[in-house]
């Protein structure tokens, strides 16, 4: 059986976390302001870079007129350095190239801005695996909006899952009715079961045999 599989790429493809928690505290260092720790960044990523920035801002009591410098610096900070401390999730190659091997076609849909998930996938050799990537900036509306998934799976001229880690890509998946597989290890903010999903993992080597799984 095959078909696609599209991804969301923070806290699902990638722990990249680390890199986006040090790219907020250089962004914020410059304003004189302490840095935040990286449970308290982490609870920011999920809903794209704005929300991050907004997320950042409320809780150090930035002044509205200083966020948009925050968030210039903070993409200058993240763009000239996204991958030092980021790395795939263990087993995710393998379990790409089995993907791949019987017959999926494989995307990504991130709120990440389109140009810094494709230099990440790229400078971490995952770009190969994709066929196509849907970013921020890439259409007008960004998840959970389904516009992004559903383009993801019209580019691939297949039906298929979309694999995520939070609630925004659950949601996403819903409303494009389009079953949703929950990736564990990532960044989200409710409970497993508070998630609508078909099924759960948090290892990427038992997600070829869960695509196999009848729908529920
Ligand atoms: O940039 C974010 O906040 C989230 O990115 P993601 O959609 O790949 O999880
Ligand atoms: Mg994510």
């Amino acid at each position: 059986m095959s078909g696609a599989v599209v991804f969301d790429l923070d806290g699902t493809l990638v722990h990249s976390a680390p890199d986006i928690h040090a790219a907020v505290n250089r962004a914020l260092a410059e304003q004189g302001q302490e840095p935040l720790s990286l449970g308290a960044v982490t609870g920011f990523i999920g809903d794209g870079v704005p929300a991050l920035i907004a997320g950042v801002a409320d809780d150090r009591g930035i002044a509205p007129e200083r966020r948009e410098t925050l968030m210039a610096r903070y993409l200058f900070h993240y763009n000239a350095d996204s991958v030092a401390l980021t790395r795939p999730f263990p087993g995710l190659e393998r379990t790409l190239s089995t993907l791949i091997g019987s017959g999926h076609r494989l995307g990504v849909c991130t709120n990440k801005p389109e140009g810094s998930a494709r230099d990440i996938l790229r400078l971490l050799g995952l770009d190969r695996y994709f066929e196509v990537v849907v970013g921020a900036g890439s259409l007008p509306q960004r998840k959970p909006h389904p516009a992004p998934l559903l383009h993801c799976f019209e580019r691939l001229d297949a039906q298929g899952v979309y694999v995520g880690d939070s609630e925004v890509d659950g949601e996403c998946a819903a409303r494009a009715g389009v079953p949703f597989l929950l990736f564990t290890g990532g960044y989200r903010k409710r409970r497993v079961a508070e998630i609508p999903h078909r099924e759960a993992f948090g290892r990427f080597a038992d997600l070829p045999g869960l695509m196999a799984a009848p729908a529920a």
